[in-house]
């Protein structure tokens, strides 16, 4: 129970590179500034013996990975996970039940293809067109002939790590030949080498442009197979020949009222505070596409990160005491965030999802059973349902 009288504290588990990237220390003066307590968490040690922890902030996706082959990794988010079943008042900045949808692409894109059908494609939004390669039995040729348009991107299935950002533009069906599954193949969208990389921080969220890939001509064509690493075309300082610009024909960036609708949807859709998402904009038809989301990514370019991490913190942890101050008069307990998205999901016009995925659901039995095989976390389409 968090005492209203205690020096809230916070948690962080993130590594040192992680850190120096986004200035964390402009953070953690912020809070002790404010009068919190900020703690770096070992989580080779026992949890509880470092403090009490009100918020805790992460980035364990190496962690989550290596957990799938490895024992010791595996106790680690164990522990982490005992904590917080230990302390229904943490909160956790972000869910595990949620990283795990965006460590595996066939899941986020299964979530985009959720949220994405519920617009009916009112919305202008779309996620583009996509097929999961799971073994190297599927017959590729078939699922593209019916399923995609050429040029053709391939993706790994894992969405984390340093494999998980080499990729492949396929422009005909002798390049199917080459993929190497788990992974995903989805029909490339021309949008003038021009990315928009919109960064999430709680209720707040920032559009940054990015360079891309460029243009290629649609249909199938007798070029080769392009080999590549995502981190050398899109990063703001990338200059790599595949992210030429033809020059703009004048596709606007997406508009203020389209990017909110993504971040809300996704924002209820995985109850997530720290999270980035891939938006380009089809030459042909103006559509805004979502490619790619992101737990906790790099926020370069957006100045204002720790000031904006700060607010979010500051409201979540009033929101715990206002909680804790209500449900110490009454019976109820209060619902940890780490369900809040997906609660205020059901209620979002759904199937409460609660129904479906009650705590001791999504817990005990991923972290016991199989938290490291990136658990298959069914997004049945009944149980989702927002607006895009
Ligand atoms: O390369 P960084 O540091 O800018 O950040 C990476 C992000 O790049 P960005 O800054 O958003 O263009 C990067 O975004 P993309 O996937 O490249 O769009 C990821 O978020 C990456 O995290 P992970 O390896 O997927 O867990 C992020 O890596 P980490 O910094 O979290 O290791
Ligand atoms: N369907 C697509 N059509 C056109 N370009 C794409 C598509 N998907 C990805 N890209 C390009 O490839 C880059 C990397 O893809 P992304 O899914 O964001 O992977 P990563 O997680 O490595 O960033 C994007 O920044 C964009 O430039
Ligand atoms: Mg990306
Ligand atoms: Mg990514």
């Amino acid at each position: 129970m968090p005492s209203l009288q205690r020096r809230k504290t916070i948690g962080l588990c993130l590594n040192e590179k992680k850190k120096r990237k986004l200035g964390f220390h402009v953070f953690e003066e912020l809070c002790r500034n404010h009068g919190y307590s900020v703690i770096d968490i070992d989580l080779t040690q026992p949890i509880s013996s470092q403090g009490t922890f009100d918020l805790i902030i992460h980035k364990i996706s190496d962690l989550l990975v290596e957990a799938g082959q490895d024992l010791a990794s595996h106790h680690l988010v164990q522990r982490l996970q005992v904590y917080l079943d230990t302390h229904p008042y943490t909160v956790l900045l972000d869910p595990l039940p949620a990283l795990h949808i965006l460590l595996d692409r066939f899941q986020s894109y299964r979530l985009l293809h959720t949220l994405e059908s519920y617009s009916q494609g009112s919305s202008g939004i779309f996620s583009p067109p996509c097929v999961e390669l799971v073994t190297k039995n599927c017959d590729v040729v078939t699922l593209v002939r019916t399923r995609l348009t050429f040029p053709l991107i391939c993706k790994t299935r894992l969405a984390h790590g340093p494999r998980s950002h080499q990729m492949s533009l396929i422009f005909n069906e002798g390049g199917l030949s080459e993929v190497k599954p788990p992974c995903v193949l989805q029909s490339f969208i021309n949008h003038n080498a021009t990315l928009y990389k919109v960064f999430v921080v709680g209720s707040q969220h920032f559009v940054v442009q990015r360079p891309s890939l460029r243009n290629f001509p649609l249909g199938e064509t007798d070029q080769s197979t392009i080999f590549f690493d995502s981190n050398q075309v899109s990063k703001a300082e990338s200059c790599s020949y595949l992210s030429e610009a033809v020059p703009s024909t004048g596709v606007a960036a997406p508009s203020d009222s389209v990017v909110n609708q993504v971040v809300q949807g996704l924002r209820e859709a995985l109850g997530m505070s720290l999270f980035g998402v891939d938006l380009i904009v089809d030459t042909k038809t103006g559509r805004v596409a979502v490619i790619d989301v992101n737990a906790f990514p790099g926020y370069d370019g957006v100045a204002g990160f720790c000031s904006a991490l700060f607010s979010h913190v500051e409201k979540v942890l009033n929101i715990g005491n206002k909680a804790s101050a209500t449900s110490s008069e009454s019976s109820e307990t209060h619902q940890p965030s780490e369900h809040a998205g997906l609660q205020a999901l059901g209620s979002f016009r759904g199937t409460r999802l609660s129904e479906q995925w009650p705590r001791q659901t999504l817990s005990p039995k991923i972290y016991k059973k199989d938290i490291t095989r990136h658990p298959y976390i069914d997004l049945r389409a009944q149980a989702v349902s927002t607006d895009w």
